[in-house]
């Protein structure tokens, strides 16, 4: 079967139809897929999608507008205007001086909620020859705007009454009203608009997105590499001395590493998880909308999880049962850990194949099995109603880290012949379970994350959740055991502090943009500033995330410094967290900020020229 030829080719500038409107963009082609028929265009303030060729004409069917398209938008704006075309000039603003002029008091905003709707960041429509001519003499004054503003790039709309035509010409990715935004809905009629949002999912989902982690080869590298990290650490751990200067640590015999009956273990831990996960017990809490305008349902009972297993693990230990074998045990539970997060992920990897597009996430599609078995491709993999990716993040691994913490101070008691356990391992036990609960308390704040609302489910996270963080988060614990390291009281006080300074910037900001999201017109944030973008969604710009981009992992940092501490400073490996923390949070802004960019265009442009640095103020 002979293919058709490619209309359009990378690089042209054509016309894309808005899904849903008779409105037409310029847009410029960045690609074909032939196997889905669809071309990838970029609009002009940097949004990609994904068009239909019948969603596409060549610019030669609409009105020439040759005075802006020869000119550069710096020259357009230096250009001396007539009088009369003062009022005029100021709704053709470049994007960023829309977004700055929009960002908006939400006190205002959510006060003046029909007016809100029309302050917009937009792109300029424009109409077929054909259409525009039946609209000329109706619409004189419009049409003379559109002249005006071809060719550039955004505008802010702030007229108080509603015209039909311009809310057609809205760039909205998503329903508005599954946005959580409390702004009117599209004009559009509300079937018409949920079967659009569903196209519009299931073509996004087929967007190649770029490739993260060094691509293929990286993909490669990392696979082989994070096992062997954890178990280098492990076996290190355990030395006298373990510093880096007796590197590599002597490799046991390939036996020690197995164990049938801790993989039993390991296996039980996770159904007991899975048991408690199921009960119907707490509340069932709405995710983000999808692409498709879905919302998936959770069981965010993480709280009732822990208090329970709590109490079992209290009861397990009176009955007598030794818990230092999770310490004597560590290499083996951590082998059995691999192998059911490799199993799991190859599970995951088959059943992406089989899922329908509107279910996968952007990226995890690149066409290479290592990359996209890594980096995981569903979205949401569930089955029934058990969510795989919500139950791994959240249940075996976090608590079971609390688990493994409690243990090792069982084994430095024992090892030391203690009553208790020494200051230095009571503040690492501590701190970190008031994460781990803190965590399972706001259960409902993973939801408005990155790795629940954007990332594919696979090896990565699947490693990440069962075995990283039970086996690598351990390490202060586990270091201290052999390692002691007494306090002084103002060292002991100075660290409490730091936790304490970090653990508030860390919840504060987390709850602030989870309120947001999930209600933008809660009274509680109507004193923050907002900049509203092209997809309905606004970001914050004052508050906590006016800060810097990122206080959450600001926050997140300090508690990591405050763990290491009691540690003291004789060895690297006790560090290690710290230090990996830094590269994963770094990388991960990094991430964000270009998934933000290509979300939200100009309007992320403007928000990162407000709010100047990333994680540390006037740092970095
Ligand atoms: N202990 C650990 O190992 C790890 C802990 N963490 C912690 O988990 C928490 C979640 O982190 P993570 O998922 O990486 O990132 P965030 O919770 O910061 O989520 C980023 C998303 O927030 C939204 N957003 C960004 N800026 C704004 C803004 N100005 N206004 C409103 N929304 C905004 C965007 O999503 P959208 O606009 O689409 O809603 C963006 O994609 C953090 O506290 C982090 O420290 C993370 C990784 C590892
Ligand atoms: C294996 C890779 C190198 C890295 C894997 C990263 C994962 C371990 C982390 C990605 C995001 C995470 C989060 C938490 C734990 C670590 C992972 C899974 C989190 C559940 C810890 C508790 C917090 O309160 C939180 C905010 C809920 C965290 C969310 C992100």
């Amino acid at each position: 079967m002979t293919m058709p030829p490619v209309k359009y080719q990378r690089g042209d500038m054509v016309m894309g139809r808005w899904p849903g409107s008779s409105l037409y963009y310029e847009v410029k082609v960045l690609a074909f897929d032939s196997k889905s028929q669809l071309y990838t265009v970029i609009y002009k303030d940097g949004t990609e999608l994904e068009l239909k060729e019948q969603d596409i004409k060549s610019t030669a069917g609409f009105q020439p507008r040759s005075r802006s398209r020869s000119r550069s938008p710096g020259r357009r704006r230096s250009r001396s205007r007539s009088p009369a075309r003062t009022t005029r000039r100021s709704s053709s603003r470049t994007a960023a001086a829309v977004a700055a002029a929009a960002i908006t008091d939400s006190a205002v905003s959510s006060r003046r909620d029909t007016r809100l709707k029309d302050v917009e960041v937009m792109l300029s429509p424009v109409q077929t020859k054909e259409a525009e001519n039946n609209s000329n003499n109706r619409h004189e004054k419009k049409e003379e705007k559109q002249k005006e503003e071809n060719n550039t790039a955004n505008k802010v709309n702030e007229t108080t009454e509603a015209e039909p035509e311009k809310n057609q010409g809205r760039y909205n990715l998503r329903r508005r009203k599954d946005d959580g935004d409390a702004k009117p809905a599209e004009t559009r009629p509300e079937q018409l608009e949920e079967k659009e949002a569903k196209r519009v999912g299931a073509l996004a989902s087929t967007l190649s997105t770029p490739l993260d982690f060094g691509g293929k080869i990286g993909a490669y590298f990392w696979l082989l590499f994070l096992p062997a990290w954890v178990f280098f650490l492990v076996l290190q751990v355990n030395r006298e001395d373990p510093s880096l200067t007796n590197f590599p640590p002597p490799l046991p015999p390939l036996e020690a590493f197995w164990d049938a009956q801790a993989l039993g273990f390991v296996i039980l831990w996770i159904l007991f998880q899975a048991l408690l996960y199921v009960t119907p017990v707490g509340k069932l809490s709405e995710g983000m909308p999808l692409r498709s305008g879905e919302r998936l349902k959770y069981r965010t009972n993480g709280f009732f999880a822990i208090v329970v297993s709590a109490i079992t693990v209290a009861a397990a230990v009176h009955q007598g049962v030794d818990l230092t074998y999770i310490h004597s045990h560590f290499l083996q539970l951590a082998t059995a850990s691999l192998l059911i997060s490799i199993l799991l992920s190859v599970y995951l990897y088959i059943r992406s194949r089989y899922a329908a597009p509107e279910q996968l996430a952007l990226g995890g599609n690149s066409g290479n099995v290592v990359y996209d078995f890594f980096k995981g491709h569903e979205l949401n993999p569930r089955i029934k109603n058990f969510d795989l990716k919500f139950f791994c993040e959240m249940r075996p691994g976090l608590i079971g880290w609390c688990l493994i913490n409690f243990a090792m101070a069982l084994a430095e008691m024992k090892q030391h012949g203690l009553d208790a356990p020494s200051n230095s391992m009571i503040l690492v036990n501590l701190f970190q379970l008031l994460y781990v609960v803190d965590g399972l308390w706001n259960e409902e704040a993973i939801l408005t994350t990155m790795d629940l609302m954007h990332d594919g489910f696979g090896f990565m996270l699947a490693f990440g959740d069962l075995v990283w963080v039970p086996f690598t988060y351990t390490m202060q614990a586990y270091y201290l055991v052999s390692h002691p390291n007494p306090l002084s009281l103002p060292a002991l006080a100075a660290i409490v502090i730091l936790k304490l300074v970090g653990f508030y910037i860390f919840r504060k900001s987390n709850s602030e943009k989870n309120a947001f999201r999930r209600n933008p017109a809660d009274p509680r944030l109507s004193h923050l500033k907002t900049i509203p973008t092209a997809t309905g969604k606004s970001l914050l710009v004052s508050g906590w995330w006016g800060v810097v981009r990122h206080p959450n992992y600001l926050g997140d940092l300090l508690m990591a410094l405050a763990w290491s501490l009691p540690c003291g400073f004789s060895h690297l490996l006790p560090w290690y967290y710290m230090i990996y923390f830094i590269i994963l949070l770094v990388h991960r802004d990094s991430r964000d900020m270009s998934d933000c960019r290509r979300k939200y265009g100009s309007a992320w442009d403007e928000y990162c020229r407000t709010v100047r640095y990333r994680i540390i103020p006037r740092v970095y």
